[in-house]
């Protein structure tokens, strides 16, 4: 039965009704994202009572013509809510070039640090004042965009951004960017999936405990803590609240956004692809498409369940509130343990304690439901055929990186599981790929799968890998970052002007990735950062070639 559910937010005019059905059907632009980024010069109730005029006067047909007369009388270019930003935090040489030893990643590494001035954004203070006239979302604090069509703040892209500000020494910007994600967490009590009105019922996956403790263990500022941590509980709250599902007696933790109607941002596409579909089969396929976007994943065969259960679809297969995700229970396992971390450091013993019992019962649910001891190695679970999913996805080594195992004795990880994940790399032929690790193993044309390689995917690797200790997986994790690096490097040099990219072929060094539903975009947030903490952590051996014998 066809559910009764929200629109992706109440704006008439940027979240649903007949004014966007309209102009998004008419496509008037090369990207759906464009029209729902512009502003408007009028109250939106005018504007609506205007366009209502319009469909009188046309039979509810409007031109092409008339639409674009109507927008440019009605609405102004997009991007126009920025004012300009200068980061007084912004230094000319940061100590991590010096431990660069070759001079052109030297060079490489001070030019990425200068994008943050690029990339930077401040809101005017218009939007605070007439927030019904934009679909940004006012945050006071000034931040770092990805870049290209994606002109607002982006959740958890903001986890490797904040990475790469650190390293580029600049705390007070991650810090007004914290408290940004703090003032969203006060006012829709979760992190919409970024800054824009029509993302605000989805989230994405909740790195905001991390980018906490990163800041914390980079600056050693505890007091950041005093006055937060209340609203660090309550983004956790709302995960346990409104996403988690029992698996064999086990809670665990899956995407799903109820809500009604196309992504606003997408909505052409949306619509179009649910066209021959029944209306209860669309709701649902609506519902699947916004929690694909809530994975950051949006979109993969890793949310296609087709018939008992593979993941050779395409789009209509769409099954993403099915599937519990590895990433996504690794990631709160990890928050429940910063959570712990952080009230033991502000002396709440209590708290504590209650964070580090939910930080066991999310790693014995991870052990219990997603790892598979034939394969070595955790899978995604799916719902509807109560089955683990054996396909390689690169999120499959999450709780490695999470530090969701059970440690030895001694405190260090278990080599015995390391050396299981190893081999089951090394089998899936993951790691055989000249610019990095793919996404996955399926070739399906969407942008979160084969052959594309995405940076937060690389850095989950790498750093796990590295923080195991252990030789053979450090040895891995240096070859991993070394070969997405000149990915990365050749991408950029053979660009005019030089660009970072938000993902890459990896099989092909020196190409952007892509597929999907828009154009590969520059920039880039995460890029820069990936690239920085790797500059930071092998600056003394990393190379711009690989050596002719390996
Ligand atoms: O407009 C389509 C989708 O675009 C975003 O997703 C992609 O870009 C994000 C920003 O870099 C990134 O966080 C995400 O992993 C990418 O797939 C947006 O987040 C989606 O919600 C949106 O539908």
């Amino acid at each position: 039965q066809v559910q009764s559910l929200p629109p992706p937010c109440p704006s008439p005019i940027y979240c649903h009704g007949p004014l966007l059905h309209t102009v998004q059907m008419a496509k008037l632009y090369h990207d759906s994202k464009t029209f729902v980024d512009k502003k408007l010069r009028f109250d939106p109730e005018l504007v609506a009572a205007n366009f209502t005029q319009l469909m009188n006067l046309t039979a509810n047909n409007p031109s092409q013509n008339d639409l674009v007369i109507f927008i440019s009388q009605h609405f102004e270019s997009e991007g126009s809510e920025f004012q300009p930003w200068d980061p007084s935090d912004w230094l000319d040489s940061p100590s991590f070039l010096q431990n660069i030893n070759n001079t052109q990643l030297r060079n490489w590494g001070q030019e990425l640090h200068g994008a943050w001035k690029f990339l930077g954004r401040q809101i005017k203070d218009d939007v605070k004042e007439r927030p019904e006239l934009y679909s940004m979302i006012y945050v006071p604090h000034p931040f770092i965009i990805p870049g290209g069509r994606f002109r607002e703040i982006y959740y958890w892209d903001s986890y490797w951004i904040v990475q790469g500000l650190l390293i580029s020494q600049m705390n007070q910007t991650v810090r007004g960017m914290l408290d940004n994600f703090l003032h969203m967490v006060d006012v829709y009590g979760m992190v919409p999936n970024g800054g824009r009105i029509y993302y605000q019922l989805r989230s994405q996956p909740p790195m905001l405990i991390p980018m906490v403790d990163r800041y914390i263990n980079a600056t050693g500022d505890v007091e950041f803590l005093n006055g937060r941590l209340h609203l660090l509980e309550k983004e956790f709250q709302f995960w346990m609240a409104n996403r988690t599902v029992s698996v064999k007696g086990h809670t665990l933790a899956r995407f799903n956004v109820e809500s009604d109607g196309p992504r606003p941002e997408s909505y052409i596409e949306d619509f179009q692809s649910s066209a021959h579909m029944s209306e209860i089969d669309r709701q649902d396929f609506y519902i699947n498409m916004k929690s694909g976007a809530e994975s950051g994943w949006d979109f993969s065969s890793r949310w296609f369940i087709v018939d008992e259960g593979h993941n050779e679809g395409n789009l209509s297969h769409i099954s993403t509130r099915n599937v519990v995700p590895v990433d996504l229970n690794a990631f709160v396992c990890m928050n429940a343990r910063m959570l712990s971390e952080m009230f033991r450091k502000v002396g709440d013993d209590r708290k504590a304690q209650m964070y580090h019992d939910k930080y066991i019962e999310w790693k014995r649910a991870i052990q219990a439901v997603l790892w598979n001891e034939e394969q070595g190695i955790w899978l995604d679970y799916d719902l509807t055929n109560n089955l683990q999913r054996p396909y390689f996805y690169a999120s499959n080594i999450a709780p490695l990186w999470a530090g969701c195992l059970d440690p030895t004795p001694s405190g260090g990880v278990d080599s015995a599981v390391v050396h299981r994940v190893m081999d089951y790399l090394e089998h899936s032929q993951s790691t055989k790929f000249a610019g990095g690790i793919p996404t996955s193993m399926q070739h399906t044309g969407q942008q979160w799968d084969f052959p594309n390689g995405w940076p937060p995917l690389q850095h989950m690797l790498v750093v796990g890998l590295e923080n195991t200790g252990d030789p053979r997986a450090k040895a891995l994790a240096f070859n991993l970052a070394q070969k997405w690096l000149i990915n990365n490097y050749d991408a950029y040099q053979q660009s005019m002007p030089n660009a970072m990219f938000e993902k890459y072929d990896v099989t092909v060094v020196g190409l952007p990735g892509g597929g999907g539903e828009y154009d590969v975009q520059l920039g880039f947030g995460w890029t820069n950062g990936v690239i920085l903490d790797f500059l930071h952590i092998y600056g003394d051996r990393l190379v711009t070639e690989q050596p002719k014998n390996t």
